[in-house]
Order: C-alpha cells, then structure tokens, then sequence
C-alpha cells in the first residue's frame, strides 16, 4: 500500500514487540524456520534431527546423532504449545555449523529487534487486506476471537519469511566474497526477454572509449521513485548487512546487502524487480553491441549511504592478475534517488582516470605488461563526479576505473549489478 506511515517506536515499545516476536518463535515455528532455512545448503540433516522429537517429548535424550553436545535445547521445558516466553531453541549444531549459527544470530534479540517494525507493519497490512476481502466474500465482520488467531498467524509466517531472507541474504553475501564464478556467456541470440535496447549508442561509445558513461532516465518516466520506496523498505527491515570488514578498515561506511530475484517479491517489489530484470538484461545487450564477452550474473548488491555522512574511499572493483581478478568487468549502477539531487548533498561517485592495463595498445605492443600495474598508477586524477541522481544508470569497467563515493549528506542508494567477464577481449581500449 502506499501512503506509508513512518513511526518512531520507542524503546519500551519496541523491548514488547520484540518479545512477541520471541513468543511467536515456539518451538513448531523454529523447526519449520529451521527446516525452510536448510533447505539447499546442503545441511537439511542437521535441522531433521529434531522434528521427531518436537512432538513427542519423551524421546528428548536421543541427541547422540549429533556432534554438538554442548545445549540440549530446552526442550524439556516445552511440554507443550502455549506459552514459550523464554523459548531459546538453539539451531547451530557443531562449531562448523554456519547456517545454525546464522540462524541463532538473527533470531536473537538484536536480530529481531532490527526487524520489528518491518514485521509489525507487514502484519498490519496483510491482516488488514484479509480482514477486507473476509467482509466483502462473505459479508461477514470476523469476530475479536478469530481476528486475534488470524493475525497470530500471519505474524507467523510474516517473521519467518523475514528471518529466512536475512539469513539467505547473509549465505550469500559470504559466498559472494570468496567466489569467483566461471559464469554463462550472455548469448544476446538466446535472451528471450526484450529487444536488448536499453542502453544509447552513445553509452555503449563512452564506456569502450573512456572506461564509464552516464545515462539518465533509464527506467523513464517515474518508476525510480516507485524503486526508492521498495528499496526503503527493504533496507527498514534491516535486510542490508553492514560491511564490518571493511567498516573496520575504515574504506566505507554505508550499509549493503546482496539480492537475487528469489530474494524480492514479485508484487510487493514490483519496480525493483523491474530494475533487476533491465540490469541483467546488460551483459547480453553489451554482447550484441561490443566485445566484451560478458557472463550473465543476477546477484545484486543494495546499498544504502545514510545521511550522516557516509562514504566508500577510492578503491578498484576488480583487476586483471590473479590475486585481484575477481571476475567482475563492468560495474552497472543505477540510483533510485530523488531528482533534485545537488553538489551540496554530496555523494557523487567520482570516477578517476583509468589504470595503465596489460592490453594497452600503446608503445608498438611489442612489450609485455609489467603486472596489471595496479600499484604504478593509483593516483591518477579525478576526471568526473557523477551526482547520484534519480533514474541515471553509470557503467564502468570494473579493473580499470579507481572510483569513490564522496561524503554523503542525503540518504542515498545504489543498485548494483557487476557483469563478469574475462579480461582480455575489449580491454584494449586505451591509448
Ligand atoms: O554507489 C556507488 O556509486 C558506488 C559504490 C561502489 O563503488 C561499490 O559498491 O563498489
Ligand atoms: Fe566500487
């Protein structure tokens, strides 16, 4: 629904909400919570284990099978449904139990606290669509006893589904650093979802020529800010994680979360889930267009750079040996933020000159490029700044542009989306 509310909660109110959420975490919402969250890593055992004895109590001890052995999850205290106020089953089973372990983290206080308010109004909402579509189906006003087990469930399912996206959200986002996908070549002959024309001759001119280009209006008419509001609430509920490594080494400070189309909701996201589909359709329009030979991807990066003053220091998105080849090629960002974006709001993404790469047509070519070069030139000079405004897409090649987003003034975000590809093919671009 639009005409969304924002409430601050205080912290009394939020300490009770969050103990509803507990209330509603019993043990049958923690077995299904753990089973769904399983599913396709590759751990289902581990969650297994525990559904037979979830309904039968008696059969508590048998947790031999198990190379945990240090909690013997409270079930003893669970005889049965109603209140499990200081339920605190545990999931991760063993020290290499990462999902388990995930698990626990974000279905503990702090977890669900950062998620309340998203669930609380999700709540509101889908009750509130139910509650209409009851009367109106069967002309019937629910009475108060009904109403309460309805929103009961709803709460249910509503914390679960959003405790199972955090989680997913995290796998991924531990994935994602240590990967190096030997991706798909995006075959424009074989892309069955447009005509591959959103990009303008002159952005595809600019990116091969001068490493990055800028095009506004990419979506059209008004989309992006329906964007920024999927995109806000998204980021309300908690979802992007905050990027401590590098937070502790001080290169960026903005909050961020990795996204797949498994991740959003059609309906719910529904103009972001545009934007998805156009910026995976990229690799392939490129394809058809340039040489680049570039792999289809649709892992994409939310970020969120908060009003007080949030930055991401000069820094490079890939390179071209092996330490550094991250498989990334171009980088593809689009901003959902508002218009009237101006210089004093800060945030510009400033693109520096390109780095001196190894398939530089310079020099006769007869020499062999000393490394990638990536220590010789990190300090060439600031050629642009590009102001993060609404619906402008930016690309650039990911090993060969240094880039930074200046101090940030204004709540601002990026969706990103990096297309690999080998280097090599459409890197000699430089003179
Ligand atoms: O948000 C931007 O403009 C750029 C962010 C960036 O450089 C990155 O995520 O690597
Ligand atoms: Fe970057």
């Amino acid at each position: 629904m639009d005409g969304k509310v924002e409430v601050e909660w205080d912290e009394e109110t939020v300490d009770k909400m969050v103990a509803v959420l507990r209330s509603t975490l019993d043990h049958r919402a923690m077995l299904d919570l753990e089973r769904r969250a399983r599913s396709g890593t590759g751990t289902e055992e581990k969650g297994r284990h525990h559904h037979h004895h979830c309904h039968d109590d008696a059969a508590d001890e048998d947790d031999a099978s198990d190379d945990e052995g240090h909690h013997g999850h409270d079930h003893q205290h669970h005889h049965h449904q109603h209140h499990h106020h200081h339920h605190h089953h545990t999931c991760k089973k063993g020290p290499d139990d990462g999902v388990g372990q995930l698990l626990d983290e974000v279905c503990g206080d702090d977890g669900l606290r950062d998620m309340v308010v998203l669930v609380m109004e999700r709540t509101a909402e889908i009750f509130e669509n139910v509650r209409r579509k009851a009367a109106q189906e069967e002309g019937a006003v629910m009475d108060e006893e009904t109403a309460i087990g309805v929103q009961k469930e709803i709460l249910k399912e509503a914390l679960i589904r959003q405790i199972l996206q955090t989680v997913n959200a995290k796998i991924r986002s531990a994935q994602s650093l240590e990967s190096r996908e030997g991706g798909l070549l995006a075959t424009p002959g074989g892309y069955r979802g447009s005509d591959l024309d959103r990009l303008r001759s002159e952005t595809i001119h600019s990116l091969m020529r001068t490493g990055f280009a800028v095009q506004d209006g990419f979506m059209g008419g008004q989309e992006y800010t329906e964007v920024y509001r999927e995109v806000e609430m998204l980021e309300y509920a908690s979802t992007f994680n905050q990027v401590y490594q590098q937070q502790l080494s001080g290169t960026r400070s903005d909050d961020m979360g990795w996204f797949s189309f498994a991740d959003i909701d059609r309906i719910q996201h529904k103009h972001l889930w545009g934007v998805f589909e156009v910026l995976s359709s990229l690799p392939f329009e490129l394809n058809k267009k340039a040489n680049l030979y570039l792999q289809m991807s649709s892992t994409f990066q939310l970020a969120c750079y908060h009003a007080k003053g949030t930055f991401y220091k000069r820094h490079i998105d890939g390179g071209y040996d092996a330490k550094t080849n991250n498989g990334r090629k171009i980088t593809a960002i689009y901003y959902p933020n508002p218009q009237d974006w101006t210089e004093s709001d800060g945030g510009a993404l400033r693109i520096y000159g390109p780095r001196r790469n190894p398939y530089g047509r310079s020099k006769g070519g007869s020499t062999p490029p000393d490394g990638d070069g990536s220590e010789a030139d990190d300090d060439t000079p600031a050629i642009q700044d590009i102001l993060p405004k609404g619906d402008r897409l930016v690309l650039f090649r990911s090993r060969d542009m240094p880039h930074e987003v200046l101090l940030c003034h204004r709540k601002r975000f990026a969706v990103s989306l990096w297309l690999p590809g080998p280097p090599g093919p459409g890197d000699d671009w430089q003179t």
